[in-house]
């Protein structure tokens, strides 16, 4: 362990020897581990952190540095679409992706570090239920659909194929996603193709340059941001460990999208054959002040805007025709070449800018009393997953289907949107619209049919409850031998047994 002495000399060459000022008071315990996340921080590091922070934070809130101008959309070219493409098309993409899937070439890597603040759980978020017949968790859901996808691939292929799933957590969450994984068995995927690691925590700091005390023995930590990724993939050598199984491609997602289609192989073969490096799904906003990033080309560079990055003007803009000309909404999708990643983590991680984030964080003030601030008073440093899209050579962007596609859990329900109930929604929707396409008719305790509504969006709720495992289904596929002509009754839930009855009758 790194004695007291030395913490304090690292301390003061870093600016910040205030974080010990309690050390008088503290009991064994307390010392041992205020010392010990102590010596974690470089001295070098923590003071460029502490005055980048503040330095970052006077910027902001002096006159903004305006993107407006130089915004332009996403060049057609460079955009593909599964709504205006033709089947044909979008079977050579789903073709290509089950290919490299099969090969066992593509990984999916989750994005798992955040708090949930919003959503306003201690947990990890991934381990939320939304209140689907089944009771499944964010977590169960997507664990399916890796099984189903690897199922589909190999079937095509004649082989075993296995997807890894590669879990990015933060000291919020490692802990908590590991346990509720064993509780479950892992959900029938072998644990050793399930890869958990931790993104890096960063102190929070005041508006005067001062890393920030929660408690008396403990500083104010926050995860480095999605962006962290790319230092979490060294600190964790991740990258050998994709290289040792033959991972080409990885598919890089956000916990909290309900609809998430995880090695979509119609992505991932639409960013293979047009030979990118990095790749963005995206989806038509559903309003022009939607909270969501818009992908675009900044200064002729393609990069991610949030929304918060530009003027209300700039996303109502509207070309000739009345669409809009920021339309291409991100949705936390993104598709990397391993060469690419290597790349971005050998080269130019460090170049990544740190963007900031104004938040209220809980302290202990000088005469050691917990505050919980009612303003703001200090400052995260997060870095953005998708602030390497401007080191691609060949980016594409892919827009998909909201109603497919997209649905995030991001707000409790005192929100009236991105929340459970609409989380919920867009996928029991989305499930019925599958059923009645395949051939479902619900009928109702008297045997009468229910009128369909087979176009109905995840924004109402569906006439009937329908659940469909991932498990049976992964996309709406395969669906026809189960239901065909079948008069199902509500709630109906198309599990694996479920399904093995219905086929045998
Ligand atoms: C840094 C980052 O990845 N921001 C993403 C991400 O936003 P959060 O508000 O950080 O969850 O997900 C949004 C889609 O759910 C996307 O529109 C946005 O650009």
């Amino acid at each position: 362990m790194v004695s007291e002495e030395e913490i304090r000399a690292r301390l003061e060459r870093a600016g910040q020897s205030h974080l010990l000022r309690f050390w008088a008071e503290l009991e064994p315990a307390g010392r041992a581990s205020l010392l010990s996340e102590l010596a974690l921080l470089d001295p070098d590091e923590l003071r460029e952190h502490c005055q980048q922070a503040a330095a970052a934070c006077a910027r902001e809130q002096g006159p903004l540095e305006r993107l407006d101008s130089r915004m332009q959309p996403v060049q057609p070219e460079f955009l593909g679409s599964v709504r205006k493409s033709d089947p044909q098309t979008l079977q050579r993409w789903e073709e290509e992706g089950f290919h490299q899937i099969a090969q066992n070439k593509v990984a999916v890597l989750l994005l798992a570090g955040g708090q949930g603040t919003r959503l306003g759980v201690s947990y990890p978020k991934g381990m939320y239920r939304v209140g689907l017949p089944s009771g499944k968790t964010l977590y169960e859901l997507q664990a399916e659909r890796i099984r189903r996808v690897e199922q589909l691939a190999g079937h095509r292929h004649n082989t075993s194929c296995i997807v890894p799933w590669y879990i990015m957590t933060s000291e919020f969450t490692l802990k908590p996603t590991v346990e509720f994984f064993k509780e479950n068995d892992f959900f029938q995927l072998d644990p050793a193709n399930v890869i958990m690691f931790e993104q890096r925590m960063l102190p929070a700091v005041s508006f005067n340059g001062q890393a920030i005390l929660e408690r008396k023995d403990k500083i104010a930590m926050a995860p480095d941001g999605n962006g962290g990724l790319y230092r979490a993939l060294v600190d964790n050598k991740i990258l050998e460990d994709m290289e040792r199984r033959g991972i080409e491609y990885v598919h890089v997602y956000c916990v909290d999208n309900i609809l998430v289609k995880m090695a979509d192989p119609v992505f991932i073969g639409f960013c293979v054959l047009k030979g990118a490096d990095c790749g963005a799904k995206v989806v038509e906003k559903a309003y022009p002040t939607e909270p969501v990033g818009v992908v675009c080309k900044v200064d002729g560079i393609y990069q991610v805007v949030e929304y918060s990055e530009v003027e209300v003007e700039t996303v109502q803009r509207q070309d000739e025709s009345g669409n809009l000309v920021f339309n291409a909404g991100n949705i936390c999708n993104h598709f990397f070449t391993r060469s690419f990643l290597q790349i971005v983590t050998r080269e130019f991680e460090p170049l990544l800018k740190s963007h900031v984030a104004i938040k209220k964080i809980p302290f202990v003030d000088e005469d050691g009393n917990l505050v919980k601030p009612l303003k703001p008073n200090g400052i995260k440093m997060e870095k953005f997953v998708f602030d390497v899209f401007q080191f691609s050579k060949n980016f594409v962007a892919f827009e998909v289907l909201r109603e497919e596609e997209f649905s995030p859990l991001k707000n409790s329900d005192s929100a009236n949107k991105d929340n459970p109930t609409t989380a919920r929604q867009a996928l029991l929707a989305q499930h019925y619209r599958w059923a009645v396409r395949a051939g479902a008719h619900f009928v109702d305790e008297n045997g009468v049919r229910i009128p369909e509504q087979p176009s109905i969006l995840g924004t109402k709720n569906p006439p009937v409850l329908c659940e469909i495992s991932p498990l049976v289904s992964y996309f709406g596929e395969g669906l026809e031998v189960y239901l065909k002509d079948e008069e199902v009754h509500s709630p109906f839930i198309l599990d694996e047994n479920k399904a093995k009855l219905l086929e045998k009758a």
